[in-house]
């Protein structure tokens, strides 16, 4: 269990956050909803160890009950664009964390090469970022993410640039990625449809300063949510959107 206590982030003028908790489990997705700038972003990068130098972040990551320093190798972090470097090839790309981590350039890329296959990427490893189509793009970056293999993963809006086909497709992914190597996921996104489909908990964010206003469990495992089934939460989630919005 992943355990974020009393996270409070400002600015010298404002309070970002406020007092802030979640808790994230070994396995499993949890949504993080709410307005933009009610600090979603913000608390994903204190998480990852790499929040502006101009804001001020105090409270506490847990790690099974120990505390740990931020960054930490078991937290792995997509920020909201895709990052990719543009002058990298795609395996270059993909083996950026590994490298960030201590392995050589050579080691990097041997680690990554075998799973261009299950990330939909094979022939593209020479190829430049603005070569791929933005569903492409964003398995490379989910690639660099996981091939860390940590066992959090923080997921800053990773599908909220893609069309709507790609974006159901590429949530089939993730399911199906974290089937096959469970983790806990904390996923931000914006899209209502997105937390009820793949989320098994959805946290409802209200700010600033950046609080959570409600932790609400999403019936039914992910393969077996119809649209349906899912009305009346989505509703449960826009008026409680809605009621706390500033
Ligand atoms: N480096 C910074 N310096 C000062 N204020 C900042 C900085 N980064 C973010 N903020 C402010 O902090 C607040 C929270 O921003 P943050 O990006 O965390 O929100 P968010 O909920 O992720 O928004 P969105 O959904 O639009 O991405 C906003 O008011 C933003 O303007």
């Amino acid at each position: 269990m992943l355990d974020l206590r009393g996270l409070t982030i400002g600015t010298d003028a404002a309070m970002l956050v406020g007092d802030l908790s979640l808790s994230l489990p070994m396995t499993g997705i949890t949504a993080l909803i709410g307005p933009s700038g009610c600090g979603k972003s913000s608390v994903l990068k204190w998480s990852a160890g790499i929040l502006p130098k101009d804001l001020d972040g105090e409270g506490q990551l847990m790690l099974d009950g120990q505390a740990i320093a931020r960054p930490c190798p078991a937290i792995s972090y997509q920020p909201q664009s895709d990052a990719l470097f543009p002058w990298l090839t795609v395996a270059q790309n993909a083996a950026l964390g590994l490298q960030v981590r201590g392995l050589s350039r050579a080691e990097a890329l041997n680690r990554v090469a075998p799973l261009f296959s299950s990330f939909g990427l094979k022939g593209t490893e020479g190829q430049f970022p603005d070569q791929l189509s933005g569903g492409m793009r964003q398995r490379a970056a989910f690639l660099r993410t996981v091939v860390q293999d940590s066992r959090y993963v923080l997921l800053d809006e990773p599908f909220s640039a893609l069309d709507a086909v790609t974006r159901l497709r590429m949530q089939d992914w993730l399911i199906a990625r974290l089937a096959e190597r469970p983790r806990g996921v904390l996923l931000v996104t914006h899209d209502l449809h997105e937390a009820t489909r793949l989320a098994d908990v959805i946290l409802v964010m209200a700010g600033p300063p950046g609080r959570i206003v409600a932790e609400i469990p999403v019936p039914h495992p992910p393969t077996q949510r119809s649209e349906a089934a899912l009305a009346p939460l989505r509703d449960e989630l826009k008026s409680l959107l809605l009621e706390n919005a500033p």
